[in-house]
């Protein structure tokens, strides 16, 4: 079994970035800009947003953070996307999901510049994504594809299974391994919470991403020997023993579904780091115009 090293990849990109950085600088542009918005006090986004404001600063970008309680109004937020679109020293922003339940998510993503969307999350970009067409990729399937790519993994004609069918995650990247060309040419299957013997699909994978935000999910009864591991699940879990209370852990049962595995990303350490420089690269792209 090998490690997918998503802590040591993305401090090799945001070298990259660093580099980048210092070139517009160079030529006299300002540093780019990433905010984002969070509403209330989702965990997992809560880790995001903090990693993200760290590795704003180790890249040399600018952040800032509109953090708003929970019972803040949707007009509020709404505004708040409004100026967002309209400031022009900001490249790029995102707002945190989920967002409490009295916001409609749907009325607050449409409400984002699709040039500023370094989310992906807009229709415009999702729909450009699914026809190959430029565009931000959202930032979690960016990061995986980046990380097959770096570890120049296979993935022509192989069998995948998706666990989960949300829009930022599940749905975009069987999308994404579906489409022509590399990191793609591979044959998907998109399981969810109605899929009937999941675990015959599952058993089938030679890549399984796991994206369903249930602790350790999946056993090793469920995958085949050499199954490329690609967990996702960013789940918190009692852990008294610790000071803090409780551990991050994914959606893979790791030390179990490890001994069958040939390449396996650890929670924390693996897809979460690519996540936050994906965006990152986003919002590079977006800085520099290159998209639209
Ligand atoms: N590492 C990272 O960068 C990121 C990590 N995450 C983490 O990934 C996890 C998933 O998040 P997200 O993509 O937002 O997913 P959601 O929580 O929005 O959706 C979960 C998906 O899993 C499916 N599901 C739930 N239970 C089962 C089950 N027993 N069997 C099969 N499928 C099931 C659901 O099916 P149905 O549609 O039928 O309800 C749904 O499609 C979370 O732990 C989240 O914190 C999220 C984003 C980025
Ligand atoms: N609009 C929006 N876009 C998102 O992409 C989005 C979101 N909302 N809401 C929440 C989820 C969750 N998510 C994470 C990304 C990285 C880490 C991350 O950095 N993980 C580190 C954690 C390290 C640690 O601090 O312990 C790791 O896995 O190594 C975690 C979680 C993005 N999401």
């Amino acid at each position: 079994m090998q490690i997918l090293d998503g802590r040591a990849l993305a401090k090799t990109i945001r070298a990259e970035l660093a580099e980048e950085v210092q070139q517009l600088k160079a030529a006299g542009k300002r540093a780019p800009h990433l905010a984002a918005v969070l509403v209330g006090e989702d965990p997992a986004s809560q880790v995001y947003v903090r990693n993200k404001v760290r590795s704003c600063e180790k890249v040399g970008f600018e952040s800032s953070l509109v953090r708003l309680p929970a019972d803040t109004s949707e007009e509020e937020v709404l505004k708040v996307v409004h100026n967002l679109n309209e400031d022009d020293a900001v490249d790029g922003f995102i707002v945190q999901l989920p967002l409490p339940g009295h916001i409609n998510e749907v009325r607050v993503t449409l409400a984002i510049d699709p040039r500023k969307d370094v989310d992906g999350f807009h229709p415009v970009n999702f729909g450009r994504m699914a026809q190959s067409m430029p565009c931000y990729l959202p930032a979690t399937p960016a990061g995986i594809l980046e990380m097959i790519r770096r570890y120049e993994l296979p993935t022509e004609g192989k069998e995948v299974v998706v666990l989960g069918r949300s829009s930022i995650v599940g749905t975009p990247m069987s999308i994404l391994l579906s489409r022509k060309g590399y990191p793609g040419n591979a044959t998907v299957t998109l399981c969810h919470s109605r899929t009937r013997d999941l675990a015959e699909h599952t058993r089938r994978a030679d890549i399984l991403v796991a994206a369903i935000g249930i602790p350790e999910f999946v056993k090793p009864d469920m995958v085949k020997e050499g199954v490329v591991i690609i967990d996702v699940g960013i789940n918190r879990v009692e852990a008294p023993e610790l000071e803090k209370g409780y551990r991050l852990c994914g959606d893979v049962d790791y030390e179990a579904v490890a001994e069958k595995a040939s390449w396996i990303t650890p929670v924390p350490g693996g897809v979460g780091q690519l996540t936050v420089v994906s965006l990152l690269m986003n919002t590079l792209r977006a800085a520099k115009g290159e998209v639209y």
